[in-house]
């Protein structure tokens, strides 16, 4: 790994740039020629802060986790403006007409996005690139929409094959409008309708809406996914979503239910790629504009989620009710193995058998994967029945800094608690801990209550995956100057721990 100083807490498979500031995933599209994702996104190349001018900076990767920079992809024409976020589709048909047939329909591509202007005014724009996607031309008739609004942008485009038409997904975001318009080639797009729910906070932005497919059925449902900043209920960014279906003209949602994507603090700006050969995969910003200008890394400023594949599913909410809800799972390619680790089929821990993972020469990645099950049913409320998994910093001048998620079996909840003492970052809306109550995933034979865990650690990020995907949960932490994490431990705090472990997995990885 990079020992320089400013490397200790960059992560190693959550992209970041080399240099400057990042936000919003923009464009994201995966070129079936190629087999090559791509990845745009919202930059300020000249210092790791949010300003303008603004880019649409740009990344490449065969597996998801490697990233190759490139340069700039698109320029606002003055320094006082900005290339804000939008999306890519594939014009593999020609129904823009930019190509000819040296193109190949897989890399027919064509950026729409928001140009933020000197007047703070906001129009979409199109643009083409001829290589793939590397360099783009502006088309000569650009805005292609124009309301004369300040507050008008982040258009995400798709092509609904059912209604025939390209789909743009836009807010007027102070309106609390998702508007949809529909388009047969790009250029010219007529109003369809709007759509308007769940949080309102401050202002709407980074809409999205996609087909998801619900697992062991051949149906899927459109998911309409809008980003809130400021107004989270935990306060700043975060993205909700709707479920529903969507004719081409209107998105019906299912109920009134808005449903959080994930329930950490630094996951905002959710976009999904275009193009993918099957099902849904899309990723988003890892962090939350309440702070993200203040976080205590200095040569850069933030990095992405993993990439995250998205299916539909029932699940408990409470034992009466079912619902349908987003299953998230983090996309970790094999070339991410493991250095050392410890593997159980069966752990039944004490408050002195514990499970520690310490790495030699840590990488700062690690994972654990726990499938539990709890031994009694009932408990007195004055009970506390927890395990905890510690991810903890190396020792540097007699202390140590520790990230911990744990669960709680009496209000059948997990915890999570990123609270470090930070000589160089303090900030009142880092909230440094947060909880989900969850249903059991399944009943064992003896109808115990079944759980399980994944948690991903990459240097100053980790993401939580509760219940096989059902709830989310990314968060961003800082170790003191130096320090990333070095260890894994599982600890329970209780002579008779209550749980039974059926699966135990703490890896110390490379990549
Ligand atoms: O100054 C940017 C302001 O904080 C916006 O609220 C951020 O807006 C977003 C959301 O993060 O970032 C983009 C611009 O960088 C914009 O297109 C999008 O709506």
């Amino acid at each position: 790994m990079g020992n320089e100083e400013s490397e200790y807490n960059r992560p190693l498979i959550h992209y970041t740039p080399e240099y400057g500031w990042l936000n919003d995933p923009n464009g994201l599209f995966f070129d079936k020629k190629e087999k090559l994702w791509h990845i745009y996104f919202q930059y300020n190349p000249n210092g790791s802060v949010w300003g303008l001018p603004l880019y649409w900076g740009h990344a490449t990767s065969k597996d998801l986790v490697n990233w190759k920079h490139h340069d700039l992809a698109i320029s606002p024409e003055k320094d006082d403006e900005g290339i804000f976020s939008g999306s890519i589709v594939i014009d593999h048909i020609n129904t823009s007409g930019f190509f000819d047939d040296s193109i190949d329909p897989d890399q027919r591509v064509v950026a729409i996005y928001t140009n933020h202007d000197s007047n703070e005014k906001q129009t979409q724009e199109i643009a083409y690139s001829l290589d793939a996607g590397y360099t783009f031309t502006k088309y000569k008739a650009n805005p292609v929409i124009d309301l004369n609004l300040t507050q008008f942008r982040d258009p995400k485009v798709f092509w609904h094959k059912q209604s025939n038409q390209w789909i743009m997904i836009v807010v007027k975001s102070q309106d609390f409008k998702i508007q949809i318009y529909g388009s047969t080639n790009l250029k010219d797009w007529k109003f369809h309708s709007n759509f308007s729910s769940g949080f309102y906070g401050f202002q709407y932005e980074c809409p999205g809406l996609f087909e998801v497919p619900i697992e062991n059925s051949t149906k899927s449902k459109w998911v309409m996914v809008l980003a809130i900043n400021p107004g989270s209920p935990i306060g700043g960014s975060f993205n909700q979503y709707f479920i529903g279906d969507f004719d081409g003209y209107n998105f019906a949602p299912d109920d009134t239910q808005s449903r959080i994507m994930d329930i950490g603090k630094d996951f905002y700006a959710f976009q999904n790629f275009s193009d993918v050969e099957e099902g849904a995969i899309g990723l988003a910003w890892a962090s939350n504009w309440q702070y993200g200008n203040l976080v205590p890394t200095t040569e850069r400023r933030s990095s992405m989620s993993l990439a995250r594949r998205y299916t539909l599913k029932e699940i408990n909410i409470n034992p009466e009710t079912k619902i349908l809800s987003l299953i998230q799972r983090p996309i970790i390619p094999d070339s991410i193995t493991a250095v050392n680790s410890i593997v159980k089929t069966s752990f039944h821990p004490t408050i002195n058998n514990i499970l520690s993972l310490v790495a030699q020469d840590s990488t700062g990645l690690f994972d654990f994967k726990l499938r539990f099950k709890i031994k009694e049913k009932r408990f007195s409320n004055q009970e506390k029945i927890t395990f905890d998994i510690l991810v903890q910093s190396q020792v540097q001048d007699n202390e140590i800094d520790t990230v911990k998620v744990g669960f709680d079996a009496v209000i059948s909840s997990y915890y999570f608690n990123r609270a470090i003492k930070n000589k160089n970052f303090e900030n009142e809306f880092f909230t440094d801990k947060l909880s989900t109550y969850m249903e059991p995933l399944s009943y064992d034979d003896n109808n115990l209550p079944v759980f399980e865990l994944y948690g991903i650690v990459d240097r100053n990020i980790i993401e939580l995956y509760f219940n096989d995907g059902a709830v989310a949960m990314t968060n961003t932490f800082f170790m003191n100057e130096g320090r990333y994490p070095h260890s894994i431990k599982l600890v329970v705090n209780n002579e008779d721990s209550k749980f039974e472990f059926e699966q135990v997995s703490l890896r110390h990885l490379t990549n």
